[in-house]
């Protein structure tokens, strides 16, 4: 059955066709999404049901791809699976002094900034390069077997290229009206304890995101309820996260999208301000790292247990509308044989320029691992 999905995503991609493939953190099920023709295809009302993979930039168009046909199997993760201690296995790609220096300039310019006030979180990034041997799909497949807790996924789209990913980070769920969404931020690389000391710099910058989020959110939920605050394993780094969970008022996708959108993790706060110093001075366009992608609308069919309504004993079925978007972390875009990995940190006015480096090399390990085969 898995063999057959694999033929289907090969055809595709002979075919130049519009795909896209992907597992849930947790789950054993992958799904592949494949669109009938070339076009490109646009969210505009966030009511159509499909695939959405939207850019970092707010403004920018979000892509859907439409089920036209939908294949899916169980996935083995298999017992050879990528160590994830071993930091000293990976080859890292080497780095030319101007882009290490380019960087840390640009994280105390952002530390100037935020002691003048201007903002006070924006989150810097960076991209690299890495050549791999063989096929995206191989890589997909390392994604699966190598992180089964991250939203695992390849993206095609003959007009725009091929992304690969393996995202720590949920923008939001929706069944129905109830949402689920978490603040995730703060790093360190994971040593083997699964419940590590978190300096006040990495609690302070997660709970900047945790509070956006609850005030944001303030105005659309009912039943409003933020978890403890836990650490978290994504591969080999640990993050900090809280869930925050309510009940939609009204449910309108698009205005609670645009509400997240880019939260604190991946831009900044106050949004506007951490947004524009990003676009003026990273010194490259994210295209889709940190925008967001996943289902949006899909139906399914949840069947429950016969219950006293139901006197014929039957099974009795009701179908939900769902909706799970992602946000586009420890992601690359392939071209030919050439990954282009796009790794960031938060920077607040306790960050250290030399470390922040440090945490995007640490970041960067997630995809070089699965392209080394280490
Ligand atoms: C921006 C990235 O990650 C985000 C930034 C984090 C941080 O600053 O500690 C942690 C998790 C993500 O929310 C990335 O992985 O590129």
């Amino acid at each position: 059955m898995f063999q057959q999905l694999l033929q289907r995503i090969e055809e595709q991609l002979l075919q130049e066709k519009p795909l896209v493939v992907y597992r849930k953190p947790s789950q054993k099920m992958v799904k592949g999404i494949f669109q009938s023709d070339s076009k490109i295809h646009y969210c505009i009302d966030f009511k159509e049901t499909g695939f959405v993979f939207a850019p970092f930039n707010e403004k920018g168009e979000v892509i859907l791809i439409p089920i036209d046909e939908l294949v899916q199997s169980q996935f083995e993760p298999s017992e050879h699976s990528i160590s994830l201690n071993n930091k000293s296995q990976i080859d890292y790609p080497s780095t030319d002094i101007d882009e290490k220096n380019f960087h840390i300039q640009l994280v105390a310019k952002a530390i100037d900034e935020i002691k003048k006030g201007r903002f006070k979180k924006v989150v810097l990034s960076r991209l690299m390069s890495a050549t791999f041997q063989g096929a995206p799909l191989q890589l997909f497949l390392k994604l699966l077997n190598t992180y089964t807790e991250a939203f695992c996924y390849m993206w095609y789209h003959p007009k725009v290229g091929l992304w690969l990913g393996a995202t720590p980070e949920v923008l939001v769920n929706i069944q129905n009206k109830q949402i689920q969404t978490m603040s995730l931020a703060g790093t360190q690389p994971y040593t083997g304890d699964p419940d590590p000391d978190w300096k006040k710099k990495e609690r302070e910058e997660q709970s900047m995101v945790t509070n956006y989020i609850t005030n944001a959110l303030k105005s659309l939920v009912t039943n409003l309820y933020i978890s403890e605050t836990e650490s978290l394993r994504a591969g080999s780094l640990m993050h900090l996260r809280t869930k925050i969970t309510g009940r939609l008022k009204v449910l309108d996708i698009k205005k609670l999208v645009k509400l997240l959108h880019p939260t604190p993790a991946v831009g900044g706060l106050p949004k506007s301000e951490a947004y524009d110093f990003i676009t003026a001075n990273e010194n490259y366009n994210r295209e889709f790292y940190t925008g967001y992608l996943g289902e949006l609308n899909f139906k399914e069919e949840i069947e429950r247990a016969s219950s006293n309504r139901n006197i014929e004993n039957k099974a009795y079925r009701s179908i939900h509308t769902k909706t799970d978007l992602f946000v586009n972390l420890r992601c690359m875009q392939i071209v030919g044989h050439n990954a282009t990995i796009y790794v960031g940190g938060g920077i607040t006015t306790d960050s250290i320029p030399e470390q922040e480096w440090g945490e995007t090399v640490n970041k960067s390990a997630t995809m070089l691992k699965v392209i080394q085969n280490r």
